[in-house]
């Protein structure tokens, strides 16, 4: 089972994470691109990382946009894991 999250620690390590914000039991941030092929290429950076992690975000693509959403199902709520998997992608360029 991940890691669960106070409330307290949540909002301490979402401070930490510039772009993302915690909506409900989502931890989210929004990227935006020069076109649709480079939101695309962002896109498939993730699955590595995501692989390793056994862990992967919600994708939602609009264009140059690109809107990722990370929760734990089995928890029903975030963990540590998800702010572990934010901080490798706020570093994917
Ligand atoms: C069995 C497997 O590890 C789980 O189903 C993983 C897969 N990827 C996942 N990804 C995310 N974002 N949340 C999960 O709870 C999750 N669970």
């Amino acid at each position: 089972m991940a890691q669960l999250l106070s409330e307290t620690e949540i909002q301490e390590q979402t401070t930490h994470l510039t772009g993302w914000t915690v909506s409900g039991t989502q931890l989210g941030c929004t990227r935006r691109f020069h076109g649709f092929v480079e939101a695309i290429e962002f896109v498939n950076k993730l699955v590595e990382p995501a692989e390793t992690a056994g862990h992967h975000p919600d994708i939602e693509i609009s264009y140059n946009r690109v809107k990722i959403s990370l929760t734990t199902h089995d928890a029903g709520r975030l963990t540590q894991k998800d702010f572990d998997l934010a901080k490798v992608i706020s570093q994917i360029k």
